[in-house]
């Protein structure tokens, strides 16, 4: 007995080509698995963390939580017991060049050659960079003019206050036009005018297709202005990611307290403040 034909077999639905998706952009930072510990105290255990390009991420901690210390590996100030950083794909220890003349940083408590003037410490910094001299001099000018030290240009940096010397510190972080700017507390000791510009200048730096890491403490500064956020507590990262990621719905500061705890004082703590 002869089988009947199978029923032909139909045309596989034409499907529509997918959507071509870019490539994801390899990050700008990468940290993996970074430690330090100074004697017994762990200052930084296993931190790992990739920061997009063009993205303002803001590292928040409680003191001593180890921001500065995390900063300072990622930068190659600080040698790491573990771990590696690497800045668009350089190692920051074993390519230390190839990864500083992509980088801007302005480190907390900075040692400046505070026996220059502001101009002759941007000399010297874009000098390092191996920037030439007519870029040197007119990027000096408009980065003083723009951070408000047009008067105290000619001034030693010695004798810079301490809001002075964290702008000549940025203007000196900028000058070479980094990829990547690491700022340990970039808004401390500023003025509320400087603090504005210093913000302009760092949109527009993000917008421009550069990315920024920055700590600090100001909870709305980090809100208004960085599109990524870092908490770390105890040298151990808590949270990280997208603004709205790390909020989860509530405020910064609240997500803050909820992550790293907060205390209350009791009713006698400081009895004796009050007056009455
Ligand atoms: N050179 C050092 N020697 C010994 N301990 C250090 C050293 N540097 C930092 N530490 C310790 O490591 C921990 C992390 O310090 P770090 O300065 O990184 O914190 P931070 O988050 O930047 O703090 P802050 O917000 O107060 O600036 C602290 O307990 C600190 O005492």
């Amino acid at each position: 007995m002869s089988l009947p034909e199978p029923p032909p077999l139909s045309e596989p639905p034409h499907l529509p080509e997918p959507p071509h998706l870019p490539e994801p952009s390899p990050p700008v930072l990468a940290l993996r698995n970074l430690r330090k510990r100074f004697g017994s105290k762990v200052a930084v255990e296993d931190l790992t963390l990739d920061v997009p390009a063009g993205t303002m991420l803001g590292l928040l901690g409680p003191n001593g939580a180890g921001k500065t210390t995390a900063l300072a590996m990622t930068t190659g100030l600080l040698q790491p017991d573990a771990g590696t950083a690497w800045v668009l794909g350089a190692d920051v220890w074993r390519d230390p060049a190839g990864a500083k003349a992509r980088l801007g940083v302005l480190p907390d408590g900075i040692r400046m050659f505070d026996r220059l003037t502001g101009t002759e410490l941007l000399r010297y910094s874009g000098l390092l960079r191996g920037m030439d001299e007519t870029d040197i001099a007119g990027r000096s000018a408009e980065l003083i003019g723009a951070l408000g030290l047009a008067d105290a240009a000619g001034t030693l940096v010695v004798d810079y206050s301490a809001g002075m010397k964290k702008k000549i510190g940025l203007a000196c972080a900028l000058i070479h036009a980094p990829r990547l700017l690491i700022l340990d507390e970039p808004f401390e000791a500023v003025d509320p005018v400087s603090g504005e510009t210093i913000r302009q200048i760092l949109r527009a730096f993000v917008a421009g297709g550069g990315t920024v890491v920055l700590s600090s403490h100001v909870m709305e500064l980090v809100e208004s202005l960085c599109d990524r956020v870092a908490i770390l507590a105890e040298g151990r990262l808590l949270a990280h990611g997208s603004l709205d990621e790390v909020r989860a719905g509530m405020s910064l500061q609240q997500r803050f307290l909820d992550l790293v705890g907060s205390h209350d004082l009791g009713e006698e703590t400081l009895a004796w403040l009050r007056s009455s």
